[in-house]
């Protein structure tokens, strides 16, 4: 397992805030991502929250904007939070905010010149889990959510690994990126032209075609959001779900934009989402 570097350490609402570096196997550079450990005494073996962040986002945003960490703090849950793609300036990245580094969309890119470094979907179902359970013996329960691109790593990588992740929620996720401008100029580059690879990276392509274990998905998408018309449609997932009866819930929000204020505004109900999921299916 490679070695953590630690770079930051907090005493948060009981628990702990930390922020590592590592020399990442998968991805070839160094890597960093930030982890949120409630009061070890009081949650000895917590759940664990995987966040996924949106376009241009490091492990930052959501640890300094979301105010997770209370809520965490209280029911007992760890989170962890991975950048959004390789990094570095030997690192093939594009000048666009929307393709290369900031934007790794948590898939395996196959084409040049991304396919050497740009594969985050490896990254954190292999190499960044491993070092969940075994530095930190994080062996809990797993729920995965995200924001926006996030989203969509969210719900691919949920929908994916149905028997790992007990349930799956997001704010404004991308759902049907093979049908909007931000998934088809990044699915041409990292994928290539061929459109049927496409669809194992497709949230909703991968629902309607689900036949494993039915885990629950929330979906949060603001109705000032300005991505979500051109970018977002969660009808398009909503849709797919109904016609399969699969347990998907999406709740428009009045007057939310695409911001870390929604985000903040309904994380606590994601953490008591995810819990409740738990409940049930004991
Ligand atoms: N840079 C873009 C916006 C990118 C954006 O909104 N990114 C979202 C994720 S898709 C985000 O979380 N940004 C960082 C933040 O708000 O802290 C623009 O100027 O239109």
């Amino acid at each position: 397992m490679s070695q953590l570097e630690l770079l930051e350490e907090h005493v948060v609402f009981g628990g702990t805030q930390y922020k590592y570096r590592h020399d990442s196997t998968v991805l070839g550079c160094l890597m960093t991502f930030s982890l949120f450990l409630p009061n070890k005494e009081t949650f000895s073996n917590p759940p664990l929250f995987w966040w996924l962040s949106g376009l241009t986002c490091t492990d930052d945003n959501f640890t300094h904007k979301a105010g997770a960490q209370k809520a965490a703090a209280r029911l007992g849950v760890a989170m962890i939070m991975p950048d959004t793609s390789p990094r570095g300036e030997e690192i093939a990245d594009s000048e666009d905010w929307d393709l290369g580094q900031g934007a790794g969309f948590y898939l395996n890119a196959t084409e040049k010149p991304w396919a050497p470094h740009y594969q985050m979907y490896d990254y954190i179902t292999k190499e960044l889990s491993a070092i969940a359970h075994d530095h930190f013996q994080l062996n809990g329960p797993e729920f995965i959510s995200g924001h926006s691109m996030g989203g969509h790593g969210a719900l691919v990588i949920g929908l994916r690994n149905a028997d790992r992740f007990r349930s799956i929620s997001a704010f404004a996720p991308i759902v049907n990126p093979i049908e909007v401008p931000w998934g088809v100029k990044a699915f041409t580059e990292y994928l290539g032209d061929d459109q049927e690879t496409w669809k194992e990276w497709d949230a909703t392509e991968l629902l309607k075609h689900h036949a494993g274990k039915e885990i629950p998905v929330l979906i949060d998408q603001g109705d000032a959001d300005s991505f979500y018309e051109k970018q977002l449609q969660p009808s398009k997932i909503a849709t797919v779900a109904d016609e399969k009866d699969y347990p998907l819930t999406v709740r428009m929000q009045k007057g939310h934009d695409h911001s870390y204020y929604t985000i903040a505004t309904f994380i606590e109900e994601h953490l008591e989402f995810h819990l409740s999921q738990l409940k049930n299916s004991q």
